[in-house]
């Protein structure tokens, strides 16, 4: 095989996967735009996403900064050299993240420390099998942290929060299924996708789950009883009104596929891997002789361009709200430093435009901050939960490539600690915070801005410069980034006065769950 050519075939494959969402996911997203009212904050979300992904497409940038831990599929016909398709998929995967295509995402899980290359112990994942057929099947994935962070097993028998008794047959199955769809809620980006696995042990079922994700979105189950949970989970999951982001709305699950295999005895395990909007997975039919790619997979029917489709929704909707009189949100300007007053006055609901200074920090910088000062002055200012991709110039000069929120329920343990000892006023992130937040909000005067989740390229265009950087010693990721931006849209989920939409979307789909406790498969 020409080896070199493989390479940049499988170069094309990741830049493809990361840059350019697959026909039949678009499809998805499309139906899912066209059931939301307009004006809503689902449907406004939705069309930042539609915005995102055509803008990824044409910029050959990542569609969400959170490129994942890339993992191959990999068919080979008997006789290939599976020790020369690694090594240039490791050298595909270093190119691809020396030019923005993929985020460094490899961490050592002792030190800290990001490998800046993406590869590292056991990264990335590739998996062989040998096939009869006479090419080279090649699938990538690319799965974010937010929704394998969503990722739940459930063992069987068990009770099942809000649905009650679930035992060892489909039905308790099918409450497993609806149940991994409710906790999720937005924090994996919803609406998303899921894999099921059922049976095996709690390694195969994973894999069995996430094996699923590598269905077409539009095939049917075979297996006539999993056709049917499929089809009754999408449409159940869609009426427990969690909605995009977790704001509310009429569609929260994209697709649902599920697999079966056998298990042992004692153990019954149902697994469920859960995949954001930015479902990015694709693959390709390789020639063994010339490593050249004949044939894209994914690919069959129509591509939905979201640039046209927005010219003639933009129309549509402006029509439709006028109409529905449905109030257009409150649209509030923030600029830093902003003082205790200005965020007493925004409410859960209200969109708000930032314009000036934020500064990045996640995981490692709130806990740097939680036990050490801070390197500037934060009074008044906004962090931004968000790790984004960043490409250094000749001149040294930063540049981001990607930049959307990460999960802020990860700060949870620290943030309201943090924003009231260094009198930090807002936090920007996705998915929502807890209690402790909350609390902290009113007592501090802060508030919790939710932007759109995998939007990096929207989120990107906004900032319109970088004037500083400290802690790169944590990686690009975690590093904290001074950023400028203008226009930078978020939604006031978290407000002063102890208002939480998360909290009301969690016990709203919390009642319409234990809707579905009754028995549907016997
Ligand atoms: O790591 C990130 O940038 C985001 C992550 O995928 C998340 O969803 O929280
Ligand atoms: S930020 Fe959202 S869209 Fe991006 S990888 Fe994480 S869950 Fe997926």
């Amino acid at each position: 095989m020409d080896i070199q050519k493989f390479q940049e075939s499988m170069y094309s494959l990741i830049v493809e996967t990361s840059t350019n969402l697959p026909k039949d996911v678009r499809r998805a997203v499309k139906s899912a735009k066209q059931r939301e009212n307009a004006g809503t904050r689902s449907a406004l979300s939705l069309t930042t996403i539609t915005n995102n992904i055509t803008m990824a497409d044409d910029n050959v940038s990542p569609i969400c900064q959170d490129t994942g831990l890339p993992t191959f599929k990999i068919k080979t016909p008997v006789g290939v050299n599976q020790l020369e398709i690694k090594e240039a998929i490791r050298n595909a995967i270093i190119l691809a993240t020396k030019g923005g295509k993929l985020r460094p995402n490899a961490v050592d899980s002792l030190s800290g420390e990001n490998s800046g290359d993406n590869l590292g112990e056991g990264l990335p994942v590739m998996k062989f099998d040998q096939w009869e057929k006479d090419y080279i099947d090649v699938r990538l994935i690319l799965k974010g942290g937010g929704c394998e962070n969503k990722n739940i097993q459930y063992s069987l028998p068990m009770e099942i929060e809000g649905l009650g008794k679930a035992g060892r047959d489909l039905d308790g199955i099918r409450k497993c299924v609806l149940h991994s769809v409710y906790q999720a809620q937005g924090q994996g980006c919803s609406a998303g996708f899921i894999g099921v696995g059922i049976g095996g042990d709690r390694s195969s079922g994973y894999d069995l789950a996430k094996a699923q994700l590598f269905r077409s979105n539009e095939d049917v189950n075979p297996n006539e009883d999993l056709r049917k949970l499929e089809e009754y989970i999408m449409e159940t999951a869609n009426e427990l009104g969690i909605g995009t982001m977790g704001f509310g709305g009429e569609t929260t699950l994209l697709g649902c596929k599920i697999g079966v295999m056998h298990r042992i005895p004692a153990s019954f395990f149902v697994s469920v891997a859960y995949n954001c909007w930015a479902f990015r997975r694709l693959g390709v039919k390789v020639s063994p002789e010339t490593g050249e790619i004949n044939e894209w997979l994914y690919q069959d029917g129509e591509k939905i361009d979201f640039a046209l489709e927005a010219e003639k929704a933009a129309k549509e909707e402006v029509a439709a709200a006028i109409e529905a009189e449905v109030e257009a949100p409150r649209e509030i300007i923030l600029q830093a430093p902003i003082t205790e007053e200005q965020i007493r006055e925004l409410k859960v609901g209200d969109v708000v435009r930032i314009n000036g200074r934020m500064y990045t920090g996640r995981d490692a910088i709130h806990k740097h901050l939680s036990e050490n000062p801070a390197p500037i002055d934060l009074d008044g200012q906004i962090i931004y939960h968000c790790g984004p991709v960043m490409l250094k110039d000749e001149e040294g000069k930063w540049h981001v490539k990607a930049a959307g929120p990460t999960t802020s329920i990860r700060e949870e343990p620290y943030q309201g600690d943090i924003m009231k000892r260094f009198g930090i006023r807002a936090v920007i992130g996705k998915g929502g915070m807890g209690p402790k937040t909350l609390e902290a909000l009113s007592e501090h005067g802060g508030v919790y801005l939710n932007a759109i989740g995998g939007a990096a390229q929207y989120y990107a265009d906004c900032i319109k410069s970088v004037e500083g950087v400290n802690f790169t010693e944590f990686g690009i990721p975690e590093a904290m980034w001074h950023l400028n931006v203008e226009g930078f849209t978020a939604v006031v989920t978290m407000d002063s006065h102890g208002n939480s939409l998360h909290k009301d979307v969690q016990q709203s789909s919390l009642e319409k769950l234990s809707q579905f406790k009754e028995p549907v498969f016997k």
